[in-house]
């Protein structure tokens, strides 16, 4: 909500078109109301404070008395009226004649937004200062799990995978927030859950051993709303980074499958293991056959949709515990354990058949495909080398008897 239309305008299209999230604009109170009133479905209100048809308190009633999250945007610098928004448990005021003000609050939709899929854990053994910061966690979109000790802290980790950030106490009877990071540590790496100490004490040492424990960072109580928000955003932000650049050195950028080198790293421990348990496992390589003329018939995009198409087939036909990949090219691979005889033929042969079927939606029409795979199941002495030369061998053999079949043995 906000009068200036061409203010408005901007901060609208650059939500949509980087977030992809759809927003309405009202440049009244009234019309905000008729709008909040036509839906319930509301994520987050962002709004000016100087509207022709109501003052700073009623525009902040009207969103706030329908307990949706808001954002102020203001064109006027005045501390004391900061302090005084910011008590009525708005998340945030921004000022727009700030530099990188509509980019500031793109990245702080963008951060709510997937808040709502993160888990975060408070770990206090107060139960006034749990629920302060569980608050503060909550009305910045978190999910939150709470644990009142060390112990309960551990249990909920195990327990529940969506759990990406920790706030630990220091002062815990039984476990203290040092020890429990470095527990906490030995269940998730720094990739995976970003820990935050917490601590009254005045205590000089503790900020470096909550960090050598394992923290990402660390915060002296009291804290300010504000300072809170902009590090726990800070180090989540950090590791959906990481995430972002460990999928995009271990998927294929186009399928999204696993990538070549990611799928050999794997199969560099799985099959050792696999042998050294004495249990079946089979590796496949599949091709797509004659891509080149579906590329050259169809069109470069086209055999883009066919590539996604098969991976997706890939994804769908795999069981737990197997693992694919894109190989390169039109060349996929299948790592499939506890399969032998007509049960590994069987399940090899209904991949095939299930490419086969598929209709490939394209710009040009719709196309269809086969593939040709090459199986090797392991024997005592196969090495990863070994069981791919094998299988590409029997690919090989595929493409030679007349492609669209499942060769795994000769
Ligand atoms: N559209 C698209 N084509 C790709 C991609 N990667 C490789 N290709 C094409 O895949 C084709 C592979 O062709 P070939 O290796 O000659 O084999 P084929 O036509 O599939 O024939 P057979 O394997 O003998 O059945 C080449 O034309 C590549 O340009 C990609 O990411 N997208």
């Amino acid at each position: 909500m906000e009068n200036s239309r061409a203010y408005a305008r901007a901060i609208a299209e650059a939500i949509e078109q980087q977030l992809e999230l759809p927003v309405v604009v009202a440049s009244t109170l009234a019309e905000a109301r008729e709008l909040l009133d036509r839906h319930d479905d509301w994520f987050l209100a962002l709004t000016g404070l100087v509207l022709a048809d109501g003052d700073r308190e009623t525009v902040i009633d009207c969103f706030q008395d329908r307990g949706l999250s808001t954002v102020v945007v203001t064109g006027v610098y005045d501390e004391d009226l900061r302090e005084r928004v910011l008590r009525r448990r708005v998340i945030d005021v921004v000022l727009k004649s700030t530099p990188g003000s509509v980019d500031y609050i793109v990245w702080l939709v963008k951060r709510l937004e997937r808040n709502r899929r993160i888990s975060a854990l408070v770990v206090d053994d107060s139960m006034s200062a749990r629920l302060h910061t569980a608050t503060l966690l909550k009305m910045f979109g978190y999910r939150v799990v709470e644990a009142i000790d060390g112990a309960a802290a551990l249990k909920a980790l195990e327990s529940d995978a969506t759990i990406r950030l920790a706030i630990i106490d220091q002062e815990m009877p039984g476990m203290q927030g040092v020890e429990l990071t470095q527990r906490l540590r030995a269940l998730r790496a720094r990739d995976r859950v970003a820990v935050i100490g917490v601590s009254g004490r005045d205590d000089a040492t503790l900020v470096a051993r909550f960090l050598k424990s394992g923290a990402n960072d660390f915060l002296r109580k009291p804290f300010s709303r504000e300072e809170f928000f902009c590090r726990v955003s800070q180090n989540v932000d950090q590791l959906e980074l990481i995430g972002s650049l460990q999928d995009l050195a271990t998927r294929d950028f186009l399928t999204g499958l696993p990538n070549r080198r990611h799928f050999l790293e794997q199969a560099e421990r799985l099959v050792p293991q696999m042998r050294a348990a004495g249990r079946r496992l089979a590796m496949a390589i599949l091709d797509i056959d004659h891509f080149k003329r579906i590329n050259d018939s169809w069109g470069h995009e086209a055999g883009d949709h066919a590539l996604r198409a098969v991976a997706a087939a890939l994804s769908a036909h795999a069981r737990d515990g197997d693992h694919v990949a894109r190989f390169g090219g039109e060349e996929f691979c299948l790592l499939a354990p506890d399969l032998e005889g007509a049960a590994l033929l069987d399940y090899f042969d209904s991949l095939r058949q299930r490419i086969e079927h598929l209709v490939v939606h394209s710009p040009g029409g719709e196309l269809r495909m086969t593939v040709s795979i090459g199986v090797r199941a392991v024997t005592a002495d196969d090495d990863l080398q070994c069981l791919l030369a094998e299988a590409d061998r029997r690919l090989y053999l595929a493409k030679a008897g007349g492609r669209n079949r499942v060769v795994a043995s000769g």
